[in-house]
Formats: structure tokens, sequence, C-alpha cells
């Protein structure tokens, strides 16, 4: 999996059925070099040429290769066994409204380089069967949480950020409520010239300005009921470059937590608990502003899951899903007019 933020591969090693039995066997990141990952955030934003966009397509398929590669050195005798590879690839453009979405990656490079059969362009029969093609993880969420006292809700908060609600009896629905962290890793480069605003350094410094909050959500996205999804630029008009650094990203985490918010408080039953996965976990701000929100916050760690690694096994687990022919979204997670199977198998 790569992930909106660009940062690198997280590759996950499980054994899974596709359905309630999921064993994870390792996990790790394997980051992009400072090129490869200012040339995908590039080619996230504008055109680029065929050509460039293929020497990329190939550069990215290969980490992915050396991910596949490590995980297997690090765990030789469940590697030997592998069976698929679940190929998420790079999101460059995801445009529902359009029936577009596009992520870079060549299962059959990857598929020659790891010996594996590879699971890839996962999304692209959801959205031609009317759905939104994001997100995926939902069902994957709700065979993780299955035991736990519902209705709970899983957040990711990684470049953009979803959520999955689990009510009583299986019942779900889920969508993107707006920017995760992207906004805020992006003040960051731009302001302070960090990679992101690593453990709230920034924010914690600085005061929320509510009328610029207010602002941002005011944009039609945010008025939408789930499921939804957005692109990781689909936020640019949030606007903050009044404010200092610190009371910029301030504004930007509080924009991130309201959104998630409004979104939770328009779903059936409110949550028991808030069960918080990806690269947001580890700033203190977005997660104390959640707990303004929300009685219960919880990081999946404290049940003993990565939020490293969360949307990695989440792919192996739809590739295992593809191989059986069972759905992977149904019109709750993501508009689908009928439940899908989706997926192209590289053999
Ligand atoms: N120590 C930290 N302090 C604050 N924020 C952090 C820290 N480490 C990671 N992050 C945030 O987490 C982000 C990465 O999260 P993650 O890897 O879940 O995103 P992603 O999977 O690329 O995105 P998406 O889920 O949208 O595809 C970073 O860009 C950064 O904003
Ligand atoms: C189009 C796309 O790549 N969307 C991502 C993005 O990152 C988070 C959020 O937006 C989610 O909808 C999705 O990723 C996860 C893995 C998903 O499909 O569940």
């Amino acid at each position: 999996m790569s992930g909106t933020s660009a940062d690198g591969v997280d590759a996950a090693l499980v054994q899974t059925d596709g359905e309630a039995s999921i064993t994870v066997i390792g996990g790790l990141t394997v980051p992009y070099e400072e090129d490869l990952r200012h040339r995908l955030l590039e080619a996230s934003q504008h055109d680029m040429p065929t050509s460039d966009m293929l020497r990329l397509e190939k550069e990215l398929t290969q980490v992915h290769a050396d991910a596949v590669a490590q995980l297997i050195k690090q765990h030789p005798a469940e590697g030997k066994r592998a069976e698929v590879v679940g190929f998420h690839g790079h999101t460059i453009r995801h445009i529902p409204d359009e029936c577009l979405t596009c992520q870079i990656g060549n299962p059959w490079q990857l598929a020659h380089s790891t010996g594996l059969k590879v699971v890839s362009d996962f999304r692209r029969n959801d959205i031609a069967g009317g759905g939104q093609g994001a997100p995926l993880a939902a069902m994957f969420h709700r065979a993780l949480f299955d035991t736990y006292d519902k209705p709970l809700v899983v957040l990711n908060l990684g470049g953009v950020a979803n959520v999955t609600w689990l009510g009583e009896d299986g019942a779900l629905i889920a969508g993107d409520t707006g920017p995760g962290c992207g906004l805020l890793d992006e003040w960051a480069q731009e302001m302070a010239d960090l990679p992101h605003d690593s453990d709230g350094i920034l924010a914690g410094a600085g005061r929320v300005n509510e009328p610029l909050v207010a602002e941002a959500l005011s944009a039609p996205f945010f008025a939408r009921p789930l499921p939804k999804a957005a692109d990781r630029y689909d936020f640019d008009h949030v606007d903050v470059s009044t404010l200092t650094v610190e009371d910029g990203a301030a504004t930007l985490c509080a924009v991130t937590v309201r959104a998630v918010a409004g979104a939770v408080a328009r779903l059936p039953k409110k949550p028991k608990t808030l069960w918080v996965t990806g690269g947001g976990v580890k700033h203190p701000v977005i997660m104390s502003m959640l707990a303004e929100h929300f009685a219960e916050v919880h990081r999946v760690e404290d049940r003993k899951l990565s939020s490293e690694t969360l949307e990695a096994e989440c792919f192996a687990w739809l590739a295992v899903r593809r191989m059986r022919q069972l759905p992977i979204t149904v019109p709750e997670t993501t508009g689908c007019s009928e439940p899908l199977s989706g997926g192209a198998i590289t053999l």
C-alpha cells in the first residue's frame, strides 16, 4: 500500500481466508527516497508527460517489490507459503463524480519480481458499478472489530481521513470525512521546511482560528452524507495563509477533527468508542481535539493492531477476497449499486 501521504510503501504478511480469520505475521515500511516522493506528489497534483509517468510507475513498483522481498526475508517460513500480493498502487487521481480514478503501479512487473500472483486495480470496478471507489477498508474494519462493543467508529487519519461506522448486527456505513494530515503536511513543508508536524510541535503552540475553520467546512463536500470519497487535493480551498505557522497548524487540525465529528454526528447512532489508525495517531493535538468530541478515543494499538500497517493488511485481505470472488464493497461503504467484487488478477 502506498498511501496519499506518499511517505513510503507499507507492507504486511497476513494469513487470512478473506473473512474472519486474520493473522498478521509481520509488517514493515520502506520509505520513499526524497526525489521519488517529490515526483509522486507532483504527479498527484499536475498532469505529467506520459514517459515520465511510466518511469515513475516503474520505480514505484520496484519499491513495492523490494518491500515484499524484505518482508519474506524477515519471515522466511511463512513467506515461502505466500500465495498472492494485494497491490493497491499509488492514487494519483480520484474524481468519483466523473467516474474516474487512477492508481499507478505495474502488476506484471511486481508479479515477475516476486514470482507471486498479484491483485491490483481494486477501485475501478466499484466506480464502474456506481460507487465512489473508496474507502475500501470498511469491510476489513468490520472483520477486525467484529467482537468489539458497538456502535463504534474506526477512523483512519492518513493524507485523507475516512471512517467506518459499525452498528449492532453487522450494520456498517463508511466514507471519507475530509482532510486527514495532508493539509497539515503541506503547511509544515511550506512554512517550516518540515516533512510533517512531527509530534504536533507546530499545532501544539498555536491557537485555532474559528472563522477560518467555519469557512473551510462550508464547502459542499462536508454537507454530503456518507458514503462519499475525496481526492487528496480536494481540500485546497482551505486557506490559513493569513495565520502564523503555529496558528495555521492548529486551525488545520481543527478542520480535520470537526469534519470527522460532523460526519459521525449524522450517523444512525453515536459510537461508544472511536478507534483511530493511520499516521495521525501520532499527532497529539489531533488526538486531544478528538477527545473533546468523542467519549472514548483509542489508538488501534490499544488492541494490539498496527496503525502503520493496517491499510497494507487490508489490501492483503482484499486480495484474498478477490481470489475467492467475494465482494469488497457494498452500497453502504461506497454507494455502489450492489455488492461488488474488485481487483484485477495478474497470474
Ligand atoms: N510523529 C508524528 N507526528 C505527527 N504526525 C505524524 C507523525 N508520524 C506520522 N504522522 C502523520 O501521518 C502521516 C502519514 O500517515 P499514513 O501513513 O497513515 O498516511 P497514508 O496511508 O499515506 O494516507 P492515506 O490513508 O490517505 O492513504 C504523515 O504524513 C504525517 O502527517
Ligand atoms: C482514492 C484513494 O486512494 N483513497 C484513499 C485515501 O486515503 C484515505 C482515504 O482517502 C480512503 O478513502 C482511501 O484509502 C483507504 C485505504 C481505503 O480505501 O479505505
